[in-house]
């Protein structure tokens, strides 16, 4: 398949709002493909390389290349040309990389030019994507979509569910079922304004503590465990204490949901920041173990011993996690059965109160009766917290003045639209403490696109927690909406800039 006709299908699908014929666009595009080629055309199509980063940065893409009079770039040729340029390292690279860079948009036309750069730059990005790439590829080989949705859902990737289907058509969806050892998205939440909101809204309910960790999903199959965060990384080997408890678990295979969390010694959390940098770290685990050990706190059960839990009641998983994982490795909760009566009720606030005493975030409630929606945000599940914070995207930074010369400071902040773009919504420094403005200026310089000496423009993917104390309505943003006292909470290197707080979610705010 050419470049060009991805480019040319990527341009339809952006520029028509009708759903329908975005799908129909993309399932022309999924027919003609061939099964290998899917994968990356679906990750072009969403805008996003396959290599994450190339090291080419904005003064390279910048240049003017000479274009190509007719298209006869591949997707494969493109992408091992990718592969080549994100593997080059050592002295000289920029300008191998440079090199590289240039003898691909030499071959490429006008129109590949600027899809190629659009890519590479991260302005290409178009959030739901997959959502339509999964209905197109549906149509394509004559699927149901829902069954499709359902295979993604557990074989966690569109690629490999594409590719799959175009090999061997609808019969190819039964592959994918859940396997100890393949990770499934999380089931995520939605957000409640207080306890009576949630309850009110759920009916029969359990509440939770919410811990205020990192998320994990924890595979055992006899001996071997392994680790995924919410993205589906594996990061088995950073935490040795969690496959240790993970083999204590009464249980010869199973699917564990949960949190990992450092604790001090009296039980209390310790600063998110530091569960955060522990598990991000690949290096000196021992020593890291000794100093700060973390410890898995499950909430709920995917799987055990063969059998798919997905579709049971909460209160069957849960009957079955308590089954298999000792007090202290779960999460606290309180059933709910009642939640029209006045003690329960009160009951209810006073649990949420002791959780918020014992240091953590907040409460999430979950409806007893319903299954585990793996990679949905359902609303079976509503999280209560205190302190209102949004999760934002940083779409640039300003460099800094004084103490702050030579460090990106002035963060500029966006909230996701429906088509994948972001509407800036403020700016803030507010919050940053010297360690975090050194790691974001590292961190936001990897991602720039572009630099004119005030503002670093940068490829909108990093996710900022932010806590503000209002919202006003102003013309100066793009959303007519701006924070007020916005500051910084931390960084969620966990979290994708697909899942970030939406404008929608915004404007909700303002009541
Ligand atoms: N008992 C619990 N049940 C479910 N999730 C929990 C629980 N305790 C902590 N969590 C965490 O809270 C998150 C639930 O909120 P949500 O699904 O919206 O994810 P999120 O956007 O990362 O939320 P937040 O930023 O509020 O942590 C989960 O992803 C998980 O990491």
């Amino acid at each position: 398949m050419l470049l060009a006709d991805v480019a040319r299908i990527s341009r339809e699908v952006a520029g028509t709002p009708a759903r329908n014929e975005k799908t129909a666009a993309l399932a022309r595009l999924f027919r003609d493909a061939q099964p290998s080629e899917a994968p990356v055309v679906i990750t072009y199509l969403a805008g996003r390389l396959p290599q994450r980063r190339i090291g080419v940065g904005w003064s390279t893409l910048r240049e003017r290349f000479e274009p190509a009079a007719q298209p006869r770039l591949t997707v494969l040729g493109v992408h091992a040309a990718l592969n080549r340029i994100a593997a080059v390292s050592g002295k000289g690279a920029q300008a191998r990389r440079r090199d590289l860079i240039g003898e691909l948009m030499g071959a490429a036309t006008e129109p590949e030019q600027s899809f190629l750069l659009g890519l590479i730059g991260g302005e290409l990005r178009q959030g739901a994507l997959d959502a339509l790439a999964v209905e197109g590829l549906a149509a394509a080989v004559g699927a149901p979509a829902d069954d499709v949705r359902r295979a993604v859902m557990l074989g966690g990737s569109l690629g490999a569910v594409a590719e799959a289907l175009l090999a061997r058509g609808p019969d190819a969806l039964t592959d994918f079922r859940l396997e100890v050892g393949r990770p499934v998205l999380p089931m995520l939440a939605h957000s409640a304004k207080d306890v009576d909101d949630a309850l009110d809204r759920l009916g029969p309910c359990v509440l939770e503590e919410k811990l205020d960790g990192i998320r994990v999903q924890v595979h055992r199959d006899g001996d071997r465990v392994r680790i995924f965060t919410r993205t589906l990384e594996d990061i088995t080997d950073r935490l040795p204490e969690v496959v240790a408890a993970a083999r204590e678990l009464a249980v010869d295979q199973a699917i564990l949901d949960g949190e990992v969390i450092a604790l001090d010694p009296a039980g209390r959390p310790r600063p998110f920041q530091e569960t955060a940098s522990r598990v991000g770290s690949r290096l000196d685990v021992e020593g890291q173990q000794a100093t700060l050990p973390v410890s898995p706190v499950f909430f709920d059960l995917l799987a055990v011993d063969g059998r798919d839990l997905l579709q049971l009641a909460t209160t069957e998983r849960h009957a079955e996690l308590a089954r298999i994982a000792p007090e202290p490795r779960r999460v606290r909760r309180m059933v709910a059965a009642e939640p029209g009566s006045p003690d329960v009720r009160r009951g209810a606030r006073e649990f949420a109160v002791g959780v918020l005493d014992r240091g953590h975030e907040g409460v999430v409630v979950k409806a007893l009766d319903a299954p585990y929606r793996a990679g949905r945000r359902g609303s079976a599940w509503l999280k209560v917290k205190p302190v209102h914070t949004l999760d934002l995207v940083v779409l640039g930074a300003e460099w800094g003045h004084g103490r702050r010369t030579g460090k990106l400071s002035n963060l500029h902040l966006g909230a996701r639209r429906p088509d994948g773009s972001f509407a800036m919504l403020g700016k803030t420094f507010k919050g940053l403490t010297d360690s975090m403005l050194a790691w974001q200026t590292d961190h936001l310089r990897s991602l720039a696109t572009d630099d004119d000496g005030f503002v670093v423009r940068v490829r909108p993917e990093l996710v900022v927690e932010i806590a503000f104390d209002g919202l006003q309505r102003s013309t100066r943003y793009p959303a007519g909406v701006t924070l007020r006292f916005a500051r910084v909470v931390r960084f969620r290197e966990d979290k994708p800039a697909t899942e970030s707080d939406t404008v929608e979610t915004v404007l909700g705010l303002l009541g």
